[in-house]
């Protein structure tokens, strides 16, 4: 397994820059690079990389998805003066040529596959290249959206050729439709795109109607193309991690890619001026490592859009920090996604199911009564800031989240101390094996434990010699109950008892929302106390017989692939689903008996 991160970055390319007043494309300035690789610097981040050189790409490279039409327009405008420049860049919606245009936009494909070939031959295992002009909205035959070749689209073609890829996977989290590489890959099965991107029912640019959740990918490309549009704006951290935990990573996981790019544009981050959306750069540690499980880890970031010089540095240090394996921040804040979102999860969803098995059991009858539900939506519907407004707060807005950046980031680097976790150990002797921010605790003492069961737990535990085992898992429930430490381990010969025992002490204390999983065959299955308890039970025989709660999944570990298991937990674990029907089956024909229907709440 190759480890490593690649950084790839060229300071050539930030010459290309607006001549003109042209208030749509003045914000894609050069020092959007040169500030976020001040910033990595400033994190001791660049230091812990791989610098790998960036190179141009080649014509040819080029010529992989671009038209040869194309590639001699931008050719022929390194020697314009500025008005031709000018009459040149007003045959694009939303694009300016530099003199030096044409050579950074080689060299930021270049930098792409830089970046592929240092993952593919293993010399990394993941990396991100910083890179402009961006390249998502460009196509065959035309610059667009500050775009003039298609990063990504170029590395992808050159990836399916040099390495004789058959699965890969791009990721655009950026806040516009990558309509490029939609066009450019919508008819291939080979290349599975991800977009989610601000759309209020094709109001915002570039206001396509193939960037609804409806475009799913042409002939043989059907189901290969995912577009999940935001018809809000001010879509924050919860709506993300619902859409990777309830569209992306279960159709990622199936569709299993052999190497996975990011378009990776951060001005869906909290302050871009195009994106007016909430999400803070910590969301995209989470985003970054949720992909580091797919492909072998063998990811490819590079760069898109993001036009917010603070929120953008701070998203790409995140997302660098956690390629770098680095640990990720707690999620934080609101856990549920809003309204808009669930209803644009659920149409994609719906859209996918004739193509994913993941989704073959959807349940798509809300689709006949949606006319009432977005009549819903308009009612909670804040009504939008007309563009006069968010013109004025733009300014003070810019500075209001500088400020809050500065303080959030701090939190987030600097989080209170270290997390503790609790372990009973048999012998003092090995407690020094244990690392510092481990607590030993003592085991509790039988008496207390008598009492303890005695009192509510008699009809789980029968033996005396079970008894015995509890006293080091309710040693540690206590002091994680107590807030004492975050977390803990303990052994138990009598697991199951102990995890029964343990789940209704927890509610018993007055936890309200108790996750289990639980790994092996088990004697008893505890009730789920009125859905205080969700139980996930990867076992050998299957016993859901004995339990017919909706919150009792029982999966059997021969049948379903432990990746599919993890986008399971991610799905189970975000309240989200309560409002989902859903079905999980296992990845055998013999679905029978492991489908677990989740009925509607
Ligand atoms: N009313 C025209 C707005 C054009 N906006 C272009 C934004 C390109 C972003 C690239 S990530
Ligand atoms: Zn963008």
């Amino acid at each position: 397994m190759a480890s490593g991160t690649a950084l790839i970055y060229d300071e050539e390319m930030t010459s290309h820059k607006l001549l003109w007043n042209d208030p749509i494309c003045d914000i894609e300035v050069p020092e959007r690079l040169s500030f976020s690789y001040e910033q990595l610097k400033c994190y001791h981040l660049v230091e812990r990389c791989v610098c790998v050189p960036a190179r141009e790409g080649s014509e040819e490279e080029i010529l992989l998805v671009h038209s040869s039409e194309h590639l001699e327009v931008a050719k022929s405008t390194q020697t314009m003066n500025e008005e031709e420049l000018k009459r040149v860049s007003g045959n694009y919606d939303a694009f300016f040529f530099h003199p030096s245009t044409y050579r950074c936009a080689r060299i930021a494909v270049g930098a792409g596959l830089q970046l592929v070939d240092s993952v593919m031959s293993g010399k990394v295992c993941n990396g991100m290249a910083l890179v402009r002009p961006p390249g998502h909205h460009s196509q065959r035959n035309a610059a667009n959206g500050f775009c003039l070749f298609n990063n990504v689209a170029i590395a992808a073609e050159y990836a399916k050729r040099k390495y004789g890829l058959q699965r890969i996977l791009i990721v655009d989290w950026d806040v516009h439709h990558g309509q490029g590489t939609q066009y450019i890959f919508e008819e291939d099965p080979s290349v599975l795109y991800f977009s989610w991107h601000r759309y209020e029912h094709q109001e915002f640019w570039p206001s396509l109607k193939e960037s609804d959740y409806d475009a799913v990918g042409l002939g043989r490309g059907k189901g290969s193309n995912i577009n999940l549009p935001w018809n809000k704006v001010g879509m924050g951290n919860s709506d993300y991690l619902a859409a990777f935990f309830h569209v992306l990573l279960p159709v990622a996981f199936e569709f299993d890619p052999e190497l996975v790019l990011v378009s990776s544009g951060y001005d869906s981050g909290i302050g871009d001026p195009e994106g007016q959306m909430n999400a803070t750069p910590d969301v995209f540690a989470h985003l970054t490592h949720f992909l580091m499980q797919l492909a072998n880890g063998k990811l490819c970031v590079i760069l898109e859009g993001g036009y917010h010089l603070k929120s953008l540095s701070e998203s790409v240090c995140m997302t660098v920090k956690t390629l770098l394996g680095d640990p990720v921040p707690q999620i934080t804040g609101e856990m549920a996604p809003c309204l808009s979102a669930i209803e644009s999860i659920q149409n994609v969803r719906a859209a996918h199911k004739p193509y994913w098995k993941c989704l073959m059991y959807e349940d798509t009858s809300f689709l006949q009564n949606l006319s009432t539900k977005s009549h819903l939506l308009e009612k909670v519907n804040t009504n939008p800031s007309t563009e006069h407004e968010s013109k004025i707060t733009n300014k003070d807005e810019m500075v209001k989240v500088e400020r809050f950046l500065e303080l959030h980031m701090k939190n987030i680097l600097f989080p209170v101390p270290p997390i503790k976790t609790a372990a009973t150990i048999e012998s003092e002797a090995s407690a020094h094996l244990l690392p510092l921010s481990v607590r030993v605790v003592k085991e509790m003492d039988m008496n207390e434990v008598k009492a303890l069961v005695s009192a509510f737990y008699a009809d789980l535990v029968k033996e005396d010699e079970t008894l015995l085992s509890l006293g080091s898992m309710l040693a540690v429930l206590d002091k994680i109950l107590t807030k004492q430490v975050c977390n803990g381990i303990a052994e138990s010969p009598t697991a199951s008892v102990s995890v029964a025992v343990a789940l209704r002490h927890s509610v018993r204390f007055g936890f309200q929302r108790v996750l289990c999983i639980f790994v092996g065959d088990m004697e008893i299955i505890p009730n789920t106390e009125d859905g205080r308890i969700l139980m996930i039970h990867i076992c050998e025989k299957q016993q859901s017989e004995k339990t017919n709660s909706k919150h009792y999944i029982s999966l059997n570990w021969k049948e379903v692939r432990f990746t599919f298991i993890r986008s399971l937990v991610y799905v189970r674990m975000h309240r989200f689903e309560e409002n989902f029907s859903s079905c999980y089956f296992s990845s055998s024909r013999r679905q029978s008996h492991s489908v677990k229907r989740v009925r509607r709440r």
